[in-house]
């Protein structure tokens, strides 16, 4: 039988317990949210297929529980992912500051080059924001990754943030399948919802 898809794209979600990795994965499949907190046992994942520059792209989204516990289990997905997003609650400081320590375990644990991207997630409730957003954008170029601020309530910069990482890792496949070929911004071409509070570096 005929591929339904062009590519397959393995993309992780990691960040402490709470911060939204679940309703976010379920805001880009299924575009619905949910306020009860059900905490994810062990590993889980959800699929959506995208088209990006005439290649539809099948993402295979895997959700990670964020409690210590399930850290042995977690990390042993880390290996097969071609992008990972670290998620923090911009409500939650300490959330953030463990953004480095989330940083470290991709670095012991998935492979060198993987992609990575930066979230703020909770954007839609300003009033409780702890996190300028600053200081999450000053992170992401520390590190060299992208940024957005995001909400799973709102869908805020959801479907840019999966679509942009997605986007990234196409155009590093095609420029290592193609060598010497010129280099095109496929980042260009995917579809940008302007946002005034949460944004994108
Ligand atoms: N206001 C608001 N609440 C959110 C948002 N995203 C998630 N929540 C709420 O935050 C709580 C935790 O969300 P989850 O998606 O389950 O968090 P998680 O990171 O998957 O947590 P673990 O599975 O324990 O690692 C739930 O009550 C959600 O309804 C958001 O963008 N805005």
């Amino acid at each position: 039988m005929a591929k339904s898809y062009d590519h397959l794209f393995k993309l992780l979600l990691i960040g402490d317990s709470g911060v939204g990795k679940t309703c976010l994965i379920v805001r880009f499949s299924e575009d619905s949210f949910n306020n009860t907190y059900i905490s994810t046992i062990g590993i889980d994942f959800k699929i959506r297929t995208t088209e990006i520059q005439g290649k539809k792209i099948k993402l295979q989204v895997w959700d990670t529980a964020g409690q210590e516990r399930f850290k042995t289990i977690t990390t042993a997905y880390y290996r097969g992912a071609m992008g990972i997003i670290l998620v923090y609650d911009i409500t939650d400081e300490r959330s953030f500051e463990n953004i480095q320590n989330w940083m470290k375990s991709i670095k012991e644990n998935a492979a060198a080059g993987v992609e990575r991207m930066l979230l703020g997630n909770k954007c839609d409730i300003e009033i409780k924001r702890k996190v300028p957003k600053d200081r999450g954008e000053k992170l992401a170029k520390e590190h060299n990754i992208r940024f957005f601020e995001t909400s799973a309530k709102s869908s805020q910069n959801v479907d840019e943030a999966f679509n942009t990482l997605a986007s990234d890792i196409l155009m590093k496949i095609t420029k290592r399948s193609a060598p010497g070929a010129k280099e095109v911004d496929l980042r260009s071409s995917t579809k940008t919802k302007n946002s005034n509070k949460c944004s994108l570096v």
